[in-house]
């Protein structure tokens, strides 16, 4: 296809920052049509499911996309907000309060946020600000644990969009934060917080979403950033060995996937003898399908029936000031050397006087 033309932005127009706040995407309704659309352009993804293309695809389309779609729209039903699904809720929250944040300390960017599956879709954020004159673009993956079935894709979608266009922003892509002092803190204040409200249970769980376990003999370091943020929160809640547990959860189809499982582990605790859990899912950067129906909804219901009495869900960071300001900070520093300060920025100053001071000419 011949490249399309674009508007110029080149000539005599100052920079132009923007961050796009990318997560993996939800339904637009729980519906089952609304499903289909999502799961298929989902599971459509080599880096999600990389079982040979021609095979995949008569599995998907002949069997998972007639079955799966009216069961996930049950399930999504059940934690469906009057605006809209959590997910998609709380990372518009998270744009707008980054953007709030972010003009505060004087830097001139646009924050948007956009989604890998579904919409408002990356190639759809990234040509609305192509017209707006956005010359560089940093994209920060709502993903603080590096791991190629999501953060790499969010990359292919941007890639993808560019290979389309004729004249590229600079782009600057930020692959993890799953060791980030800040988001290491929010993660021990929100924990702490509970603790503070409801006392602390024998044990606190930390469930991380999975991926198949043929990923990490092949090189995707998710399992080792997992283990990283655990301990990281641990070691700042003070907690010893003991007294917590990794666990993965949201296991698809039948191949094995990373251990510990989430729901196996507290049916075996209940049955153990364990009365009572926190559990927080530190991966999960917004409240969403995994957390609010699978862990706050199912395995509480798993864990009380094996014998446990207590079972508390933590929160995600959500709109915690603690977690914006932290990505604040990570956004910041990734914007070095990007002037999107008026003061940094010469060629922003409207004033020729200013301009030229600011280039180094003596008044
Ligand atoms: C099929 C394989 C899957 C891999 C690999 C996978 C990795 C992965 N996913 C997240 C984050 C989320 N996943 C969510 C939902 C979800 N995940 C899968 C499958 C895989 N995920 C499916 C089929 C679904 C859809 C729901 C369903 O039908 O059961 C969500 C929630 C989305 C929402 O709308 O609320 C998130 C978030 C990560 C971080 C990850 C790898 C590290
Ligand atoms: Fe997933
Ligand atoms: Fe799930």
């Amino acid at each position: 296809m011949p490249f399309q033309p674009e508007p110029s932005y080149s000539h005599g127009q100052a920079a132009r920052t923007a961050i796009v706040l990318c997560n993996l995407g939800t339904p637009d309704e729980p519906t089952a049509p609304a499903l289909r659309r999502y799961l298929s352009e989902f599971l459509g993804d080599h880096r999600v499911v990389e079982i040979p293309k021609a095979v995949w695809w008569l599995i998907l389309h002949g069997i998972i996309l007639r079955v799966r779609p009216k069961k996930s729209a049950a399930k999504y039903a059940s934690i469906w907000t009057p605006e809209g699904s959590p997910l998609k809720v709380w990372t518009e929250k998270q744009a707008t309060l980054l953007r709030g944040y972010l003009g505060e300390r004087g830097h001139q960017v646009s924050v948007r946020y956009a989604m890998r599956y579904g919409n408002p879709s990356i190639p759809a954020v990234l040509d609305e600000l192509k017209k707006e004159g956005m010359t560089r673009v940093l994209i920060l993956s709502a993903y603080p644990q590096y791991s190629g079935t999501t953060t790499a894709s969010v990359f292919d979608a941007a890639v993808q969009w560019g290979m389309k266009r004729r004249h590229l922003p600079e782009f600057r892509f930020v692959n993890r934060y799953h060791d980030d002092p800040g988001y290491i803190e929010a993660l021990a204040k929100r924990v702490r917080a509970h603790w503070m409200h409801h006392g602390q249970a024998e044990q606190l769980v930390m469930s991380f979403h999975g991926v198949p376990e043929r990923t990490l003999t092949l090189g995707d370091p998710y399992h080792c950033e997992c283990h990283k943020t655990a301990r990281l929160l641990a070691e700042r809640l003070g907690l010893p060995k003991d007294r917590y547990k990794l666990t993965f959860q949201s296991r698809f189809g039948k191949a094995k996937w990373l251990e510990p499982y989430t729901e196996p582990t507290l049916i075996a605790m209940g049955k153990q003898g364990v009365k009572t859990v926190d559990v927080i899912c530190p991966g999960f950067t917004s409240d969403c399908l995994e957390t609010l129906e699978e862990i706050r909804m199912e395995a509480r219901e798993a864990f009380l029936h094996a014998g446990g009495e207590q079972f508390h869900y933590i929160d995600c960071l959500n709109d915690s000031p603690d977690w914006i300001r932290a990505l604040a900070d990570l956004t910041e520093r990734h914007l070095q050397g990007w002037p999107t300060k008026q003061a940094d920025d010469p060629m922003a100053l409207k004033d020729s006087r200013e301009r030229a001071l600011a280039l180094g000419a003596k008044d």
